[in-house]
């Protein structure tokens, strides 16, 4: 689609589609930087201590590539949205390391952790958490305002454009669907052009129609913007949209999938469940 979009005041052309062109191909290395976005290693994750202790992480190693989709799947308490939540430095690790791209977050203080992860990391919820009072383009656009910095205006239309958006920059959320409000949230993060995004459960409040539009926007942020997605579901439909399904039990990584199916998925986690969760 070429709809046209114009972004009322920002000006600037052209960086964004150099981006976007440099970054597509998958996991290839693009401006210099690492073909790996996100890196742990033998990280471990425990709650309470004594008897209460729970480990909810039990030293785990996983890669992420850049310019790919990740799914995080598991059975519920096996760790998804902890290991998110360390992954994306909202939470504290116990012991292990987790780089992203080239800097160690698990050895920045407080301050510094907070500016990375405004700078360099994008989220969506389940819940949309837009502010009612701004329209669409001001919410996409809010984080950065708010951190000083002037979107790129290429950039932006072609997030726009991607998640379909073009025509509904002026509405505020309650003027939009559902699907149309996580489309914003999905733009919100896209914008700032963040190394990484994590999504928990993101289609989780849509239906299955608006979830399965959701998921395609950010199918095309991956294929189409070069971004790189890490998302936590229970849904065997959301997590086939990924290129790559990591499996988690027990705190563990147990197995990965690659490019499946919905139905290969579910298969796998029947599997799971009828096999226990001692992988
Ligand atoms: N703040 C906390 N205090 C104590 N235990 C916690 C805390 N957060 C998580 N846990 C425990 O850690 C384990 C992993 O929890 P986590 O929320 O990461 O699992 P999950 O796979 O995301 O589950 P679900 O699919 O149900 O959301 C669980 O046993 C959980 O009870």
């Amino acid at each position: 689609m070429t709809t046209a979009v114009t972004i009322p005041g920002h000006g600037g052309e052209g960086e964004g589609a150099a981006r976007s062109a440099s970054m597509r191909g998958g996991g290839r290395a693009a401006g210099g930087r690492t073909a790996v976005a996100a890196r742990a290693r033998q990280i471990v994750k425990a709650y309470g201590a004594g008897e209460t202790r729970v480990v909810a992480l039990d030293h785990v190693d996983v890669d992420i590539a850049r310019g790919q989709f990740t799914a995080i799947m598991g059975p519920s308490g096996s760790g998804k949205s902890t290991l998110m939540h360390c992954l994306a430095g909202l939470d504290t690790v116990s012991s292990g390391q987790i780089f992203l791209d080239e800097t160690e977050i698990t050895g920045l203080k407080d301050k510094k952790l907070t500016q990375f992860r405004r700078d360099r990391i994008g989220f969506i919820f389940q819940a949309f958490n837009l502010l009612p009072t701004l329209n669409a383009l001001e919410n996409i656009t809010l984080p950065m305002d708010i951190a000083g910095r002037r979107p790129d205006a290429a950039w932006l239309r072609q997030v726009v454009e991607t998640v379909g958006l073009a025509e509904r920059l002026k509405h505020r959320p309650t003027e939009l669907s559902g699907g149309q409000q996580q489309r914003v949230a999905v733009a919100r993060a896209l914008a700032a052009r963040p190394e990484i995004i994590f999504g928990d459960e993101p289609t989780g409040n849509l239906d299955s129609r608006a979830g399965a539009e959701v998921l395609s926007f950010l199918r095309r942020s991956v294929d189409e913007l070069g971004q790189t997605i890490v998302m936590v579901t229970h849904d065997p439909v959301a997590a086939s949209y990924a290129d790559r399904v990591l499996y988690l039990a027990d705190g563990r990584i147990v197995d990965e999938m690659h490019n499946p199916t919905a139905d290969q998925v579910l298969d796998r986690m029947k599997d799971f469940d009828s096999r226990g969760r001692t992988s």
